[in-house]
């Protein structure tokens, strides 16, 4: 099979406030959906917590809403904070709250984690709830052996983790497991699990939804390849297909004036 080069966008207009983002990402979302099911009747989904899931909201709504074949979508999260389900700081809450409750994806295809204070324990049920989906087919696996998404929504943070992935934490080095865990997270709820980079980039498409100037030095850093110790995590994002930045002008402000014309 010949190696299809990897195709990376960026939707960053100078003008673009998050109102503009959240109205690209909701055909960009749909038309994968749409793609994916007719070619394999299902569309598996990575969401991450954060601002991105406040930014899917125009999916949740006309015309979108409606043209969504929503029971065939299958959701795993990139990374969970190892809190109740009830928890604010759950990423699972968030989704819940802001996006699930809005939409009618059946609830067996919605995979959060199963909450236990050991983070190991939770890490190790989570792939196994993954597995489960691959022996079934639902998720395939990648030529690699690890599990393909269609389509993972990403938000990074101000120091460039994404996932929780961190800059300075050995958890990012990880190339064997699905899913790992940390005890200690330099940002806080301290414990998590999370995809591991080679599930991250098996996947199709991904799609990196950043808004806000804190994250600006980020995106100029990856998007510049500019050369920094330790590399930035978001900067390893790599998936097989596509990688689309969603940038409001905010988190585009530190990228030179003529940046998309390079
Ligand atoms: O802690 C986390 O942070 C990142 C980035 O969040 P944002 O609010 O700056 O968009 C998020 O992508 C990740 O899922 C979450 O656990």
């Amino acid at each position: 099979m010949a190696i299809m080069p990897l195709i990376t966008s960026i939707h960053s207009l100078r003008t673009q406030n998050p109102e503009d983002v959240a109205v690209d990402l909701a055909p960009y979302v749909s038309q994968l959906s749409q793609k994916a099911i007719s070619e394999t009747g299902a569309f598996c989904v990575v969401l991450s917590g954060g601002t991105l899931i406040h930014t899917l909201r125009k999916l949740t709504q006309s015309p979108h809403k409606e043209l969504v074949n929503w029971a065939r979508w299958f959701i795993f999260w990139v990374d969970e904070r190892v809190v109740p389900l009830d928890n604010p700081d759950s990423n699972y809450f968030l989704a819940r709250n802001d996006f699930l409750s809005k939409v009618p994806i059946p609830s067996k295809n919605i995979h959060h984690i199963y909450y236990s204070p050991c983070s190991e324990a939770v890490a190790i049920d989570y792939q196994y709830q993954l597995s489960n989906r691959v022996q079934q087919k639902v998720v395939p696996l990648s030529a690699t052996g690890f599990p393909q998404f269609d389509l993972m929504l990403l938000g990074i943070g101000p120091d460039g983790h994404v996932a929780s992935l961190f800059p300075n934490r050995t958890e990012r080095y990880n190339r064997t497991d699905w899913v790992t865990y940390i005890n200690d997270s330099p940002k806080p709820p301290p414990k998590r699990i999370t995809f591991t980079f080679p599930v991250i980039n098996s996947a199709k498409h991904i799609a990196m939804v950043v808004t806000g100037k804190e994250e600006a030095n980020a995106v100029a850093i990856t998007l510049e390849k500019l050369q920094v110790r330790p590399p930035l995590p978001c900067s390893w994002v790599e998936p097989q297909v596509s990688l689309t930045w969603f940038l409001d002008r905010d988190a585009a402000s530190k990228l030179p004036p003529n940046f998309n014309k390079k």
